[in-house]
């Protein structure tokens, strides 16, 4: 289980200084979908770059399965993230003159997985197996991010942090990855993905909904829509 206790981030430009969190608490479980909810500046992607190890709290702590991860060195951060945790961006960040399959293959042999094995797998689990000599500007945005959530998955992440992942994408498509991080809570790994948008609510497990930087309430959903079951408008 990954925790945030009383997390506060304060960033300080010059002279400007910006309260993003202010006291934060909450527990992300595995085998679940957690959605952080929020409009746009609420603090969604500062929470999730700390729980992913990429920016430390100012106050409070972040532990992972009781250890805390915010005193650690940076090291034992990297090992962190490239261990345990998973991300899929909005803008999907792959590797462009890698192909697809390079792409999810370079993420499986950082953490040491059977990387030829786990790319096939998670290449054909996102439908894109035949695209796997593809570069990534040959494939539309749904496909890319299909490939990012393959990378992710491809190490077997404890954790997957999913930031606004379908923000550059078309209803019909958006729908079609849903589905695929849904399914992917399985196999003991927590689930979470930030948006802004509330349609995304009815399929999580869980609804953390973040305002001016503060924990406005948590929802827990006991049962939980399938993908298609909602009204996405
Ligand atoms: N590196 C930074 N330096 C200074 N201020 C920052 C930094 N990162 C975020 N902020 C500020 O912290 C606040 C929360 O930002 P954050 O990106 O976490 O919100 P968000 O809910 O993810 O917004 P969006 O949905 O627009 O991405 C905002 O006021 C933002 O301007």
């Amino acid at each position: 289980m990954l925790s945030l206790k009383n997390v506060s981030k304060i960033y300080q430009n010059g002279s400007e200084v910006t309260h993003a969190l202010n006291d934060v608490s909450f527990d992300i479980e595995p085998n679940k979908v957690t959605v952080i909810l929020g409009p746009s500046g609420s603090g969604k992607s500062t929470t999730l770059n700390i729980l992913g190890g990429m920016d430390r709290p100012t106050s409070g702590t972040v532990s992972y399965n009781g250890n805390l991860i915010n005193t650690e060195s940076d090291g034992q951060l990297t090992n962190y993230r490239r261990d345990i945790v998973g991300f899929v961006f909005q803008f999907y960040n792959l590797i462009s003159n890698l192909t697809v399959s390079e792409n999810v293959a370079i993420s499986a042999q950082l953490k040491g997985n059977k990387y030829q094995e786990m790319t096939e797998k998670y290449l054909d689990k996102v439908g894109l197996s035949k695209r796997k000599n593809n570069f990534p500007d040959q494939l539309s945005g749904g496909e890319m991010q299909r490939v990012s959530i393959a990378r992710a998955l491809a190490k077997s992440p404890k954790v997957l942090l999913c930031d606004e992942p379908t923000g550059a994408l078309d209803t019909e498509t958006s729908q079609r990855v849903f589905k695929i991080l849904k399914s992917s809570k399985n196999q003991d790994t927590a689930v979470v993905i930030v948006t802004h948008n509330p349609l995304v609510a009815p399929i999580a497990d869980r609804v953390i909904h973040i305002k001016d930087g503060h924990l406005d309430k948590i929802i827990n959903n006991p049962s939980p829509l399938e993908v298609e079951e909602v009204d996405w408008g």
